[in-house]
Formats: structure tokens, sequence, C-alpha cells
């Protein structure tokens, strides 16, 4: 493994929008503790052995034979000269986790297979290779999925999953040694073109842009292990996938590009528990491009002003890869951010070890009050449409809780599925849910949430692909009647194991009451009453949630403790400049270790985090959209715009517009609506319209007068009514 000095491009070469906020080299406390934590990652099972990897290699090898055997066919097939015949060529290129070098054992390889000009996607790729590679004994399980937003061939090659997209080229000949990352690969490519050679570009970038490869990649296994034990990695259920999480990391190995995996994992906490979103992590600047395609712009299009944890990709056309994150999984996500802040912390102290970083997030002993979700179906091919189908609409069910007991009541998904053995096609979600912190407890008050389920079940039942026995069941489930099957081993662990959130659990109650015998009590008395609660039979709707039992972690105060940049106080002859954090890092070298040091990263990152996209473009390209907008009748004034930008960002803290300043208001995270709340809270308010604004696609469709509606103008609508 070893993790220094590889792959290094040279001390403090700058590869971010920024100037790294730290130059500083390891400590004999990091190189240990780097040594610790990749020793902790091998126990835990996550690199795969020599064997396994010789046969991905030879299963790659294999998967590029057959695209090569099938062009030609293709080709022939076609009636194409001989010539071309002869020089017909496809490739395969991989992306993901196996290329950025973090994949696990078991984990499937994402391929991209690419082709000429003639070689259709519908009956070339998804007719004649499906149909190979349905005849290949080394293949099994193999599903198409050709109308996904990416779509692709899944399967198994000898034991090996595998997700093949496909990229038709507008070549006439593929060369063998085409490189995918040229912008000039897009011209005149289909949309499911542009979006399939988007992985291979971003993993390119990815690595073309960290300064050490190693340490990245140790780096990155373990915040994605982390984030796993911590059930905050799913992009699906609104948390963070795979490439967020590579796009996370990547950011920060560029802004401390000496540092060792140790540091880098304290640094990831540190930075993103002071992050201001909804202001973008980037890892160059968004190019433009020359081909028009739409780029993630909150200033031009409307619906990326409501994305609340911008992730941007770092390969032209530069896009948001966090759009499913929502308030509640924010809200988790910071939450988990901090723990993981005070446990570095810890650590230093020696107070913690990585054993307590990677406790398991104790989701069935966390919450008094469940929502479980059983669906079922026929047969395994229809559980996993069914599935993907309602998965997808999982977050739905989270907001609309939310919303429609007013932001009292708070959501936390959890991002596994379970499966009962007892049960044939058939699995379960669960949904902790809790009263928001700070809403007072009125006696037997109580959340009646029979009609938003109701509705859920009715939007997730008009899947147009639903067949008989596709079934769904939503339930409320106390703490105690949680079925067993959820466990490891199919049994309920008797004692909950003394960990770091029980622990600082405790400390909270502690800190909060003032006298320590008094707050003893009160834990008691916690207990019997959740002994009580638990012991209700079956409870059934509505349901009376109280506070946390335990309470856990302190939301992070994004934004309640920083500092002004217009006010940015020197600190003891430090300077920060105004075009970033400049010498700072060189400076912080000579001062390692001091708590001034510490004060002056925290204003560094604070600056970093708080400059808004929005401010970072020219005076001359807003005056070329101003033109644009005269022509386009469409576009929204101007006016309208910056008044939307101003008051999205100020709400959470973030700076205005206008003046360059950062506001230091309290964040209100829950109360800003990211594009799914505003599906939701649009299809509350017209019900006339059905919403449909999933990934990329955002169109309205009116039922009255059976005609499509421009979604822009439908949140201009809502943003004025608001
Ligand atoms: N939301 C997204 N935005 C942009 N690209 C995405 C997004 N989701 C997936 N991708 C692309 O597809 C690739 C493969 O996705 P996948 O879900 O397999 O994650 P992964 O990074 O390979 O991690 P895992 O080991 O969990 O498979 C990503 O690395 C990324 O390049
Ligand atoms: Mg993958
Ligand atoms: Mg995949």
């Amino acid at each position: 493994m070893g993790s220094s000095g590889a792959g290094h491009r040279g001390s403090g070469q700058r590869l971010g929008i920024t100037d790294p906020i730290s130059l500083s080299g390891p400590t004999e406390y990091d190189v240990m503790k780097t040594l610790e934590l990749e020793k902790f990652l091998q126990e835990a099972g996550l690199y795969e052995s020599q064997e396994e990897s010789l046969n991905r290699e030879e299963v790659l090898g294999r998967l590029d034979q057959i695209v090569k055997m099938w062009i030609k066919s293709i080709t022939r097939a076609k009636g194409l000269d001989e010539q071309l015949v002869q020089e017909a060529n496809a490739k395969i290129f991989t992306f993901g986790s196996y290329r950025l070098g973090v994949h696990g054992p078991g984990a499937d390889i994402d391929t991209l297979c690419v082709g000429p000009r003639h070689a259709t996607r519908e009956e070339d790729f998804f007719g004649e290779l499906h149909r190979m590679l349905s005849e290949m004994s080394e293949v099994s399980e193999l599903h198409p999925v050709p109308d996904a937003h990416v779509p692709v061939l899944k399967f198994k090659f000898s034991g090996v999953s595998i997700d093949l997209l496909y990229a038709k080229l507008s070549l006439f000949v593929i060369p063998e040694d085409l490189d995918v990352s040229q912008d000039s690969i897009l011209q005149n490519a289909d949309e499911q073109t542009v979006r399939s050679l988007n992985g291979c570009r971003v993993t390119d970038q990815i690595l073309r842009l960290v300064p050490n490869i190693q340490n990245f990649r140790t780096t990155l296994r373990c915040m994605r292990y982390w984030a796993k034990r911590r059930g905050v990695y799913s992009n699906v259920a609104g948390f963070l996938g795979g490439i967020n999480w590579a796009l996370l990391v990547a950011r920060i190995c560029q802004l401390y590009p000496n540092a060792l995996p140790n540091m880098l994992v304290s640094r990831f906490f540190r930075v993103y528990t002071q992050w201001r979103w909804p202001n973008p992590v980037l890892l160059c600047e968004i190019e433009e491009g020359s081909l028009g395609l739409q780029i993630w712009d909150p200033r031009r299009n409307p619906k990326d002003r409501y994305h609340l944890m911008p992730i941007i990709t770092p390969a032209y056309p530069c896009m948001n890869s966090s759009y499913n994150v929502s308030s509640s999984t924010l809200r988790i996500m910071s939450e988990e951010f901090q723990r993981g802040n005070d446990i570095c912390e810890a650590m230093e102290a020696n107070r913690a070890d990585w054993n307590t970083m990677f406790e398991p997030y104790a989701f069935f002993d966390a919450y008094r009050n469940y929502l479980q979700i059983d669906i079922s179906a026929s047969n395994a091919d229809d559980l996993r449409s069914w599935k993907g189908w309602v998965e997808s609409r999982l977050r739905q069910l989270t907001l609309k809780i939310e919303r429609h007991t007013y932001n009292m009541l708070q959501c936390h998904p959890c991002p596994c599925d379970f499966t009962d053995k007892s049960r044939p096609f058939h699995c379960s979600y669960f949904m902790g849910l809790q009263r928001k912190q700070g809403v007072p407890v009125n006696e037997g008050e109580q959340f009646d949430i029979r009609l938003t389920v109701d509705e859920f079940k009715h939007a997730v039942n008009i899947y147009t692909m639903k067949k008989s026995g596709m079934e769904i069941y939503v339930s409320h489930v106390r703490r105690k009647n949680i079925p067993n099957f959820v466990f490891p081993g199919g049994v309920r662990p008797s004692r909950p194991k003394s960990t770091w959130d029980m622990r600082r659990a405790t400390e909270l109650r502690m800190e909060r009451s003032p006298e320590s015998k008094a707050v003893l009590n009160v834990s008691a008395e916690d207990g019997n009453k959740r002994r009580r609660e638990d012991s209700d039979p079956n409870p059934g709707y509505p349901i009376r949630v109280g506070c946390p039992p335990a309470p856990s972690l302190e939301v992070a105060e994004v934004g309640l403790t920083t500092v002004s940049t217009a006010s940015l106080p020197s600190i003891k002859g430090y300077e920060l400049h105004d075009n970033g954090v400049g010498e700072l890092g060189t400076r912080m070298v000579e001062n390692a270790g001091s708590e001034n040091s510490k004060e002056v990263e925290n204003l560094a990152i604070e600056k970093i985090s708080a400059v808004p996209y929005v401010e970072s473009q020219s005076l001359t390209e807003e005056l070329e959209s101003d033109v644009g907008y005269k022509n386009d009748p469409n576009e929204i004034p101007k006016s309208a715009k910056n008044s939307n930008v101003v008051s999205l960002t100020s709400d959470v803290g973030a700076p205005s517009t206008s003046s360059g300043k950062v506001s230091n208001s309290p964040a209100s995270l829950c109360m800003e609506p990211g594009p799914e709340e505003l599906e939701v809270w649009l299809a509350d308010l017209l019900p006339f319209v059905v919403f449909h604004l999933s990934e990329q696609i955002c169109c309205c469709y009116c039922l009255c007068c059976t005609c499509f509606l421009h979604v822009d103008f439908l949140f201009y609508l809502f943003r004025e009514a608001c």
C-alpha cells in the first residue's frame, strides 16, 4: 500500500480553484495514525485478493474481445464494405470505484463500451450484443435497462458484476488509443451518449486533479467505509454515493496536498463541518464549453438554485452529482461530519481510536418510532424492478412527512433494505421518526400521517410497469417491535454496546442539566418511559412521537459560528489574501500544531467555503446573459433571478450576491426546499399538475388542457407566491 511519496505531483502545486489551505507535511503522529488506518482498512476486508484482482483483469480482457467481435459482426450484417469491416472497432473503458482503485471485494466494474456511428444503441447494443452475451456460458443474471436515465446492460461475467454502458460516437472508426477526455468527443453525440461518457470523463479528471493519487485512494477508501458504517452511503436514499464521496475527498486532497490520509480524514471532517452549503464543492472551474450542453449554473437554471449540497463534477458538461440530497439527509450528514470531527479531536487527545470512528450507526436503537415499508412481488425479476421503482420514490415519503407535519416531525431513511428469509420475493425499508429538537412536546399530541402515507402509496402504485403481485404496505412500528430479521444473524442484540454516540448523548444531557444528579434521575425516568412506550401493543396511526430517547448529536451549525470575509480579523501577523488563502499554507507549516494555526486554518476554510458560485462569474457574463434574456421571452427577468439567488443563499447563512459579504444569519436549512421538496410542495398546491422532476428531466403535465408546462415558469410562480 504505502501512502507517502508515490504519485506526488510537486509540493504545493495548485490543482484546485483556490490555493491550498496548508502545505504541512506529515508529523510522526500522522505517520503512525496512517499506518494504523491502513491496517484497520485491511483487517476490515476492504481490499480484494490478488486472485480476485487477476480475475477482474481477465474478465475485462474478455469483454474487450467480445465488443470487438460484436462490432465486426454488426458492420458486416449492415452490408458495409469489407474495408470498413476490417477497420471496425469498439473499445471498453472502466470508470467508477474500480477505475479509481477504491473498489472492495465483490464490487461491480463500471464499464463503458465505445462504438462508431453506425452501431446503434437500441438494435445493436441492446439487441445484438445483448443476444451474444445471453449465449455465453460465463454470463449470468443478464438484465438490460434501456430506458434508464443512463441506459445500462447489467450482468455477471465469470462471477464479476458488470455495469456496461454504451457511447455511440460520431466517428466512423474508433481508434485503439482513443482519449475520451477531449471535449470534441461529445460533438454530435446523443444525450445518452453524453451521460454515458460522463462517468469515464469525470473519473479521469478526478485522478488528474488530485495531488497524490495513493493518499487520495486510502482516504477515499476510509471515507467510503465510514459512510457505509454510518448509514450515509446511498445516492438513491438522498445521501451521497461513490462519486460524491470521491469528489469531496478529492477537494480535501487539493486543499492539503502534502498531508497523509490520517490528516486528510481529519481535515475532511473539519472542512465539511464548517462548509456553508449550498455553496458548491468544485475541483476546477466550471467551463462553459463550446457545444452548448447544459451545465450546472444556478444563475441560469432555476432548478439548480434548489440544490442543497452541490458537489460538481469536474468534466464538461459539469453537473451537480448530489441533486438527491434533501434538507433531512443534509441534516443527518452534517451531524455525522460533526461526530467525525469530534472523534478526530478525541483521537489526538488519545480518547478515541479508529474503532470509535467506524462504530456502526445504531439505527434501530436511535428512535422510538419507525415506519416500515414492505414490498413484495411474484418473482425475482418483478421484485428487482419493483424495488428500483419504490426506492426511487422513498425520498418523496420523507419529504412529504416532514412537509405535512410542518417540519415538526423529522424522518431518517435507512439506506439499506432488509430481507425476511421466510418470505420469498419480499423486502422491507425503514425510516426513523422523531420530533424535531426544540419543538415543544404537548401532552397527548399526535401526528396523523395516514393521508400522507396513502398519498405516497398512491404515487408508488401508479408505476407504469406494475404487474400483479407487486404490493406495498406501510406500517408504524415501535422500536421494540422492529422485526428480528433486520439484525445481524436475525437476533436482536440484548444490550446495546457502550458506544461513542451513547457516551456523547449522556454528556449532552449532562450539559443541558445544571445538576448531574437531577440528570441521572431524568435519565432513569427516560429509561422507564422508554420501557413503557416500548411495551405498547402495535400502536398503528396516529403516531405519538417524543423527542429522541437519547438525543442525537447537535445538528452542525452551518454558518452560525463563522466570520464574515468582509471583516476577517488578522491573527498575529497572518494575512489572508483577497484572492484566496495565498501564502497561508506556507505560514502554517511554520506554526504547525499551535492553536493559532487551527484558527487560521478555520478562517481559510471559512473563506473557501463561503465563496458563492455566482460571485465567481464575471460581470461581462452577466451582461451577456442580460442580452440573452432580452431575446428570450421564456427567460426569467434578471431582477427576479437575482432576488431568488439572494434569498436562497442568505436563508442558509451564505453570502449575498450583491454585496459579496457573508451573512452570519443562522442556518435554516430545514426551511429551504430542494427540487424534490418543491415537487412535493407544488404537487400539494396544484393538484391538477403531475410532476416529474427526475434527475435531468423537468416537465409538468397539466391534466386540464393536456399540455406540457415549462417547469422554470412554475418555479418562478412558486417563488413569487411565497
Ligand atoms: N449522480 C451521479 N452524477 C454523476 N455521475 C454519476 C452519478 N452516479 C453515478 N455516476 C457515475 O457512475 C459511476 C459508477 O457509479 P456507482 O454507483 O457504481 O458508484 P461507484 O463510484 O462505482 O461506487 P460503488 O463501489 O458503490 O459501485 C460513478 O463513479 C460516476 O462516475
Ligand atoms: Mg461501481
Ligand atoms: Mg455501478
